[in-house]
């Protein structure tokens, strides 16, 4: 079984993210750079971890209009991510605007409801129903546009895996028991997010806050 760990690199520091990655290589199946690694750093850091050796995931969130939205991703051809996100939200032509600007060997998956959030919130925006119906509203109109699959959070993961047998899934808001759960509200522990169909394991503070990140790497991927 491949490692289905990715650690999000959410570092302000490009030394501290570049010695991060190399500690935990051999330890997570890849990296995932975000919003604020990418706002530091550019394509110059991401050059950088890439040299480390292990696949990106490049979590950008592209939210805007289909054009503007294949531009960006045809800009991000020459960093050959093996994953991308852009939010389910934007609508259908977005979505389908994003995968055909893709490259080939890029997997984009459409972020449903951030983990971030709960009832509560998603109510506060307008939306009406469930976070479970919502989320798998996402997933239809993700599946439609021929994305690869979603990210969702480990309480979905389950049903969104049913009604899509062969998609990609990408789940984060993962916490090991006991550890603290900080500003994510739908939480799982990572093994549950893995017996219930999900491809991918984001996984930040409980890895790169660690004494020791290689050893919390270690410990989480022998739960699984
Ligand atoms: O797209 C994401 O990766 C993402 C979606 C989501 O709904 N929730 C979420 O936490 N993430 C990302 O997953 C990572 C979670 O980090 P930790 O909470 O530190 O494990 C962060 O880099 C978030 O940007």
């Amino acid at each position: 079984m491949t490692n289905p760990i990715y650690l999000a690199l959410d570092v302000p520091r490009l030394e501290d993210g570049v010695a991060l990655a190399k500690k935990v290589k051999g330890h997570v199946g890849g990296i995932k750079l975000g919003l604020e690694f990418f706002c530091a750093h550019g394509a110059h850091g991401v050059h950088l971890i890439a040299q480390v050796g292990l696949p990106i995931f490049l979590d950008l969130k592209f939210y805007d209009i289909p054009n503007t939205v294949a531009g960006a991703m045809q800009a991000i051809h020459v960093l050959e991510p093996s994953i991308v996100t852009v939010h389910a939200s934007g609508g259908r032509a977005m979505l389908e605007d994003a995968k055909a600007a893709a490259a080939e060997h890029t997997k984009v998956v459409g972020v449903t409801m951030l983990t971030s959030m709960d009832q509560r919130d998603l109510e506060r925006t307008g939306v009406e129903g469930s976070a479970h119906d919502h989320v798998m509203r996402l997933a239809e109109l993700s599946k439609d546009a021929g994305l690869d699959g979603i990210v969702c959070s480990g309480q979905e993961i389950k049903s969104v895996h049913d009604q899509w047998k062969d998609g990609f899934f990408v789940v984060p808001g993962l916490r090991p028991a006991g550890s603290a759960v900080g500003d994510q509200k739908r939480v799982v522990t990572p093994r549950q997010a893995r017996d219930h169909g999900a491809s991918v394991l984001v996984i930040g503070r409980p890895i790169s806050r660690a004494d020791d990140p290689a050893q919390a790497a270690r410990a989480i991927e022998a739960t699984l």
